[in-house]
Order: structure tokens, then C-alpha cells, then sequence
């Protein structure tokens, strides 16, 4: 029987061909998709990995300023040489350079090891001052940027710093250039140019620019002694309806750079603004009283309070000669009528965290600070103790400074000092008749009579402490100081063999933090010569990070509150800062190191200046080292701008076109406005 074979079926062999091409495209779209997922997630991870460290910076983008090679740089300054350190910064050192053309510049180099927070001053710096143009400001000359190497590079101002000019310089090499050097004529076109520089910012600039770190050592000094303001590491452009500056230039400026936003136009040479020319006209006392819905009013800080950053698009893009940089406000500013935006001024649970990590910068032992949080309503109300004129107020003023001096580094802790008395004694009893030793007792009794006093005042500050807390309160501020300051105190005393810091050398400041100073013979460390004052101390826990000017220069309304800049706070910090070039004296003393007879209330200079108001007293204040070498007309004028500079209210500050028009004589001070 034979076999039938059927011939193959092709429709039988078309459906496997296609079932196989079917199964083999299925395969390949499936190896597509999950490679591009991994390529995806890889992407992802990197980005997230590097943003950690360094954040997405296009410098090609915004600017034309010149690329310097890090070759160059280190050429100029030969090998970045400490002899030609002349700044330091917190994260950051300045070095005088000479370029090949014989011309000096002067190089600020990021510290190698680069955080976020470092790089977005950078970018703000580079951003902001590189698009604008003013004798006023101190001209960014170009930059360099290889790999985590970062420097800026600026016109060299040879006169250094006014800080330097007033107090002297830790590094000076003692040639006699010191606060003699600023006669009165000086100081007063120092007050003149650095109002001049404000007024370009905030009126010549559209939108404008708050530089927000208005204090003696970010004014740098010509070979004229013709002052020029730096440091737009923590400046911010103002909108309309929001503010933008570092935050918001680091965080997306790579990312976003295809997102135009078009509700802000930012002009980097720019031509003064019409509105001007209005603001000018404006009765001085009207302006005084400047309603809310002035352009220049405070009301766009309180929305910058409620402003959620990561709501914003942000572009910076280069025009043909000019910096455009467009923002685009994404979402509602509302504050939503209530006070909610005053959280903003509230610190975390973070910002006290970090004083412990101030702590731990001192390689200290931090393992049993974990105790008391703060009160926020109680802090919100004791942040005002600066700015209150009662009398109560100015010895919480002087215990805050006072509190700053015990975590100073040079200063014996409280402790200390006690133990000391004992020993005072003992040489009381024993066979004194050297005449340097009766001096020293005599010091000692005077030394402890201050402490006698500093402690009674601690206890009224325990007890109203106290008493808020029976009363259903939390705990208050006070307690809390004096909470952080013994650990602060702990941390000191199991620091002091560590080798890697010199206490005695170590100042503090809001943006630096904890660093090393260099050491000086002779250089007997305090608080008068250094720049540690309790405003550095408060404001290291109080603020976020942002927000790191020296506290005796930040307006109360700023408060730690991340962004919370207007034109009003820079006017505070100018008012702070014609007090400190008027008095030659920094904004917060140390009593107990300074003269015995410097009275309590002397301490706060902003404090002692309203006292001298009210009483009519006014050029006291002057700086005594001029003698009667001043113009008094001049100032008097001064002193009494000052005050309606620091008013307590930020609409009752003057604008700045006003204060210009007020130093040139174009404008009389109105007669009489509340201190
Ligand atoms: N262009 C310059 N010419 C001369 N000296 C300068 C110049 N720029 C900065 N310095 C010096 O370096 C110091 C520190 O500079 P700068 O304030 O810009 O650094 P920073 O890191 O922002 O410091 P800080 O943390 O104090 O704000 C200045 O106080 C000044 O003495």
C-alpha cells in the first residue's frame, strides 16, 4: 500500500513566516523599550548623583565675558600663591593677579571642594553682575570654569574693603593704612557712592536688582577710596510679581534653558528707567509713608514669602550685546490674605540643627544635642528685640551680643571666667604689692561685676521665661540661647585639644561659618577686633542658607526668611552701614572687652543711635578718632537718614532715589519721623 503525501499547505507555511516575523518584531520593539528605560533610569541616576554635588551651568550660554583658562589664572597669581591672598570668603579665596598686559585683577576661586550652595552664589554672581554695567559696582571682568574648577574674575580694587579700611585686616601688614585713612570727606562719598550703586540697582535697573548683602566688607575701595559694591553672591532680580536670583538661576538654568518664560525681561546694559524720573518727584514725607501699592512697595516681598521657587520657569539667554534673562511665573503668588507667609520667617527644626552642624564644623562633639525645639510664634515675637526701642529691648540686644561673644572662640567661657574669680581672690589675699597686679584686680572686680550684672539679667530672662511657660506658652527664646550656648560651650571645651582648628584664631560669620583666621602676634583676639557679634551667632540659627548676611545688617523683616528681599532691606542695610562708617564702630560691641565705661545700651549701635536721637544727641555717635575734623551739618545728616533707614516698618524706609537726592542736598530730610 502506498503512501499518499500531501503537498505542503502554503498557507500553513505564510502563517508560520509570519507568526516568526511577528514574535521577532514583539522581541526587538520589547529590547528597544527596556533599553531606552535603563538609558532613561541611567540618566536619571546621573543626573541626580552629579546634581548633588555640582549643579547643571551653562556658561556659554548668558554672558560675554572673557574665558580665562585656570592656567592663566594660576600664571597670574603665581601658583595661587597665599602672598597674593587678599579676601577670603566662605567658600571662597580672593588672590591679586597680573595678567601678561601688566594689569591686576583680582581672582576669587571657589574652594575645590563644591557644593551646591557655592555654586549657585557663583552662578548668581555670574549672572547678575556680569550683565550689569556701573562705575557703582565692581566690574566682573571674565571667569574660568574647567571641570570643579571655578573662579571669577574681577577688576582689582586696591583699597581692599571698607571693613578692612575701618577695622583693619587681620592680615594687615601694619603699614598704617587703617580707619585714619578715611577722613570724613572720605567716608561720606563712600556713604554717597554706595547709595548711588543702590539707586542703579533698584531704580536703573529694570526689573530691579536687591543686592541683599549690603555690609562694610562687600564695599570695595579704588585708588581714590571712591566705593564700589561686590558680592551679588546672594543678590536677587525683582519682578513684578516675584524675585529671582540664585535658587532659581542654579537649579534649572541647563535644564530649562529651552523654557522661555516671557512676563520678565532683564536688560543687562540698561537705560534708566522712566519711572525714575516719577519716584524723583515724589514729596520726601509722601514717600516716606509709601503706600502698598506703590511699585516699590514691600508687597511683592510678601509674596516672595508665599513664592514656591520650583513654580518658576527660568531662562537666561544672550542677546547680541546684552543679558535677556526671562522668568515666567508658572503659579499663583497668593498669600492668600492670612499670615501664612510669616512661616516664612519661622526657623525649622533644620535651621537650629544647623547650629549643631556649625558646632560640628568645629569638630565638635555634638552627640547630646538633640533636646529642646523652638517655639515658632514666641521666635517670630523675639526676632523684633532688636528692633524695639524700650528699654527691655536693649539689654535682650546686649544679652544676644553677649551670648555671641561666649561662643566666640577667643573670648573665656562663662565658666571659665568664674573659675578665674576665685583665683583673683586668692591673689587679694595673698602679698600683692606689685602695682600691675592691683590693676589686674582691680580689672577682675570690674570684669565680675559685669558678669554679676550679665547674670542678673539671664535670670529675668529665665524668669520670663518661666513665667510664659506657666502661662501656657512654650519656651522662649531666651532659653533656648542660653540652651545653645551651652552646648556651644560643651562643644568648645571637649574641642580644645583638637589640633585641626585654632580656637583662638577661628572667627565666625553667617556665610563662612566656622573658619580658620589667620593668626596675628599681638592680635589679642575679641570681639571688637574680630567680626563675630551675636547677629553672626543668631543668624547662623535663625536663617536658612541662604540668607547669610551679617545679622546687625539685615533687616528685621528679612528674618531668616529664605528670599525674603525687597528694596527695603537693602535701604535697612544701608542705614546700618552709614551708622558703622559714621561711628567707625561695628554694629554690635563686646562690653566686657571694651572700654569699662562703655554703658550697656552702647553695645547695639543701632540701639545707642536711637537713644541719641530721642535725647537730641545725635553726633556723639561720630567717630571720636576724627576729633572735631567733620562736617557736622553733613553729619548730622547723615545719622538722621540712617534712622529713617532702620525704621522698623520697611515702608516707612525711604526709596533710594529719595536718600540720594537727601545726600546730595537736592532734598531736606523730612523734620521729624518715629525712631
Ligand atoms: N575686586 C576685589 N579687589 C580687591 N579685593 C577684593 C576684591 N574682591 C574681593 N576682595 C577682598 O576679598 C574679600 C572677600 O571677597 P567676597 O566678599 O567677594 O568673597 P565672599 O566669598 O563672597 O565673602 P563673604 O563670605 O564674606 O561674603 C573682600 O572683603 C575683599 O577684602
Amino acid at each position: 500500500m502506498t503512501s499518499r503525501v500531501f503537498p505542503p499547505n502554503p498557507d500553513h507555511n505564510l502563517f508560520t513566516k509570519c507568526r516568526a516575523l511577528f514574535l521577532a518584531l514583539i522581541v526587538s520593539v520589547s529590547l528597544v523599550i527596556c533599553c531606552s528605560i535603563l538609558y532613561f533610569l541611567y540618566h536619571l541616576w546621573f543626573s541626580v548623583v552629579h546634581r548633588a554635588t555640582t549643579i547643571p551651568f551653562d556658561a556659554n550660554s548668558p554672558l560675554k565675558l572673557q574665558r580665562f583658562s585656570y592656567k592663566e589664572l594660576k600664571q597670574a597669581t603665581n601658583g595661587f600663591h597665599t602672598e597674593n591672598v587678599i579676601g577670603k570668603g566662605g567658600s571662597s579665596t580672593v588672590f591679586k593677579g597680573k595678567l601678561k598686559d601688566g594689569s591686576f585683577i583680582a581672582i576669587k576661586r571657589l574652594d575645590d571642594a563644591l557644593c551646591s550652595q557655592t555654586e549657585q552664589e557663583f552662578q548668581n554672581e555670574f549672572l547678575i553682575l556680569g550683565g550689569l554695567t556701573s562705575p557703582f559696582l565692581v566690574t566682573l571682568l571674565g571667569y574660568c570654569l574647567e571641570k570643579n574648577k571655578r573662579a571669577l574674575v574681577f577688576e582689582y580694587m586696591p583699597k581692599r574693603s571698607l571693613q578692612e579700611f575701618l577695622f583693619g585686616n587681620e592680615n594687615d601688614d601694619g603699614d598704617g593704612d587703617g580707619c585714619l585713612s578715611l577722613s570724613w570727606e572720605r567716608r561720606f562719598l563712600v556713604i554717597l557712592d554706595v547709595a548711588r550703586a543702590l539707586k542703579f540697582l533698584h531704580l536703573e535697573c529694570d526689573p530691579p536688582v536687591i543686592h541683599g548683602d549690603i555690609k562694610p566688607s562687600n564695599v570695595l575701595l579704588d585708588e581714590e577710596y571712591r566705593a564700589k559694591i561686590a558680592d551679588f553672591g546672594l543678590s536677587r532680580i525683582k519682578g513684578d510679581e516675584g524675585e529671582f536670583g540664585g535658587n532659581m538661576f542654579s537649579q534649572d538654568l541647563g535644564d530649562k534653558s529651552q523654557d522661555l518664560g516671557t512676563s520678565q525681561e532683564f536688560s543687562g546694559n540698561l537705560t534708566p528707567d522712566s519711572s525714575v524720573e516719577h519716584i524723583n518727584e515724589v514729596d520726601f514725607s509722601l514717600a516716606l509713608q509709601a503706600s502698598s501699592s506703590s511699585k516699590y512697595s514691600c508687597r511683592v516681598g510678601l509674596n516672595v514669602g508665599a513664592l514656591n521657587l520650583n513654580s518658576l520657569n527660568y531662562n537666561a539667554c544672550l542677546g547680541e550685546n546684552e543679558l535677556i534673562v526671562k522668568g515666567k511665573e508658572t503659579s499663583s503668588l497668593d498669600i492668600g490674605g492670612d499670615d501664612s507667609w510669616k512661616n516664612k520667617f519661622v526657623p525649622s527644626d533644620d535651621d537650629f540643627s544647623r547650629i549643631i552642624d556649625h558646632c560640628k564644623e568645629l569638630n565638635v562633639n555634638a552627640s547630646s544635642v538633640d533636646e529642646e525645639k523652638p517655639n515658632e510664634k514666641q521666635w517670630e515675637k523675639d526676632w523684633w528685640w532688636k528692633q524695639e526701642e524700650s528699654e527691655e529691648s536693649c539689654s535682650k540686644d546686649y544679652v544676644m551680643e553677649w551670648i555671641g561673644s561666649q561662643i566666640h572662640p577667643s573670648k573665656t567661657d562663662w565658666d571659665d571666667e568664674e573659675k578665674n574669680i576665685p583665683e583673683e581672690t586668692e591673689l587679694e589675699n595673698s602679698t600683692l604689692t606689685d602695682k600691675q597686679d592691683e590693676n589686674k584686680e582691680s580689672e577682675g572686680k570690674k570684669c565680675h561685676e559685669k558678669q554679676k550684672k550679665m547674670q542678673e539679667l539671664w535670670k529675668e530672662e529665665e524668669n520670663l521665661a518661666e513665667s510664659s511657660k506657666k502661662s501656657g506658652n512654650q519656651k522662649s527664646l531666651h532659653t533656648r540661647w542660653k540652651f545653645y550656648l551651652c552646648r556651644c560651650k560643651n562643644f568648645q571645651r571637649e574641642d580644645q585639644n583638637q589640633n585641626d582648628f585654632d580656637h583662638h584664631n577661628g572667627e565666625f560669620s553667617f556665610r563662612r561659618g566656622w573658619r580658620k583666621k589667620k593668626k596675628k602676634e599681638n592680635n589679642s583676639p575679641s570681639i571688637i577686633g574680630g567680626e563675630m557679634t551675636s547677629g553672626d551667632f543668631l543668624s547662623s540659627t535663625t536663617t536658612t542658607r541662604s540668607m547669610r548676611g551679617t545679622l546687625s545688617y539685615a533687616a528685621p523683616e528679612h528674618g531668616g526668611c529664605e528670599g525674603f528681599l525687597t528694596e527695603k532691606t537693602d535701604i535697612y542695610s544701608f542705614g546700618v552701614l552709614i551708622l558703622v562708617v559714621v561711628s567707625g564702630r561695628r554694629p554690635l560691641l563686646h562690653i566686657l572687652e571694651s572700654s569699662p565705661l562703655l554703658k550697656l545700651e552702647k553695645a547695639n549701635l543701632v540701639s545707642w543711635c536711637r537713644q541719641l536721637a530721642k535725647s537730641g544727641n545725635i553726633l556723639e555717635l561720630v567717630d571720636e578718632r576724627l576729633r572735631e575734623d567733620y562736617n557736622k551739618e553733613q553729619a548730622s545728616l547723615c545719622i538722621n537718614l540712617a534712622l529713617s533707614c532702620i525704621q522698623k516698618n520697611p515702608e516707612l524706609r525711604p526709596h533710594i532715589g529719595d536718600t540720594v537726592k537727601v545726600l546730595n542736598g537736592d532734598m531736606d530730610l523730612p523734620a521729624a519721623f518715629p525712631f
